[in-house]
């Protein structure tokens, strides 16, 4: 007896290119959503080859969803998170609900994702970033000089991370603080068991002053690697740091420092009438207001430019079937009657 011999067909699988994209956190009915806008806009204006995923908060109303449907991003409404209930004073209110940018690790169609806050704007191509060795959390280390450090014993000797030979770290004070960062940009990997993780120790875990940066801080605190300011320039570097950074060279502004976000920009604020301060927000400005890089536009200068291209092919295949017919082709090229 024959054997039974069933042949399937060889299923072809194609491995999938790993997905890669930005992603931002929006919540609330105010003005944020500008500086979400306005990033959309500078990534398209590096040319990332990679989307600009938008993590919304159920607050965020329906117009502005559609304007930034219409400016290209994907919206992905994600449900609050909250820290265990406490008398913290976070270093400013509305920190309390940074917290829920956490979701963002359950973004798991993704394997790589580089997180920009939506004061951020990006003015020089940062891909690249994506290509760097799995398994690590980076971002730009943060600065302790401002006020808003004012609650810790790092400010209050003098210490910052960014001159650490400036003030030696007090052996009284236990060990110097490990390397911390801003938490306004971070290249991840989303996972749902680092999700439900986050989620579980988040219930354990009392909540401090700049929230979730602290919290991330801590939790990523083994494989976190620093990567240079040019792609986190935290405003308050230009007045406090300067020796460790080099303006033109920045690929990312985070405008974070009180009274730098350029929607709001008034310049009374303290080190805001600096000439480096307005022209970074003139930079944003010109982005945020510049049509031709709207979603919409950029679409159809692209689709006018496949007509055009469709119609130049269309012309070359007419011309060489009449050059086949022969006769015509003159005419064709001869200049058109004034
Ligand atoms: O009312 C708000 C406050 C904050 N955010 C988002 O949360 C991020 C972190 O807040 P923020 O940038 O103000 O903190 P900073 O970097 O200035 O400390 C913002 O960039 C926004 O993406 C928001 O969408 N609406
Ligand atoms: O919720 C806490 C926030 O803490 C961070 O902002 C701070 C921090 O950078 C300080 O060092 C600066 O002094 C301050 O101005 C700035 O606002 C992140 O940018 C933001 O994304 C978010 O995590
Ligand atoms: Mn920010």
């Amino acid at each position: 007896m024959a054997p039974n011999i069933t042949t399937t067909k060889a299923a072809t699988v194609t491995a999938k290119a790993p997905k890669r994209a930005y992603v931002t956190f929006l919540a609330g009915n105010g003005d944020y959503v500008k500086g979400v806008v306005g990033l959309a806009k500078g990534l398209r204006k590096v040319n990332s080859k990679y989307p600009l995923v938008v993590a919304l908060l159920p607050d965020v109303p329906e117009e502005h969803r559609k304007i930034l449907v219409d400016q290209g991003c994907i919206i992905r409404e994600i449900e609050p998170v909250y820290p265990p209930e406490n008398q913290t004073q976070f270093a400013m209110a509305y920190y309390v609900i940074n917290y829920s940018k956490l979701c963002i690790w359950e973004f798991v169609e993704y394997s790589k994702m580089i997180y920009l806050d939506g004061d951020i704007q990006v003015f020089d191509n940062i891909d690249h970033l994506f290509d760097m060795e799995d398994g690590y959390f980076y971002a730009v280390m943060d600065c302790f000089c401002e006020k808003t450090w004012s609650h810790t014993p790092q400010y209050n000797i003098g210490y910052c991370q960014q001159c650490p030979d400036k003030v030696q770290w007090p052996s009284q004070l236990g060990p110097k603080p490990p390397l911390y960062f801003n938490a306004g940009m971070f290249v991840y990997e989303p996972s749902l068991s680092t999700y439900e993780d986050l989620l579980t120790t988040l219930k354990v875990t009392p909540p401090t002053p700049f929230a979730e940066q602290d919290y991330l801080n801590m939790y990523f605190r083994d494989i976190y690697r620093p990567i240079p300011p040019i792609y986190n320039l935290v405003m308050a570097m230009l007045w406090r740091h300067p020796e460790n950074i080099e303006l033109d060279k920045a690929k990312v502004v985070h405008y974070c420092a009180a009274g730098s976000k350029p929607w709001r920009y008034t310049g009374k604020e303290d080190n805001m009438d600096r000439e480096d301060i307005k022209t970074l927000v003139a930079k944003w400005w010109e982005i945020y207001d510049d049509e031709s890089l709207d979603y919409n536009n950029v679409v159809a200068s692209g689709q006018a430019a496949e007509a055009d291209e469709d119609k130049q092919s269309g012309l070359q295949l007419l011309l060489a079937a009449l050059s086949k017919a022969g006769g015509f082709v003159h005419r064709i090229n001869a200049p058109s009657a004034a």
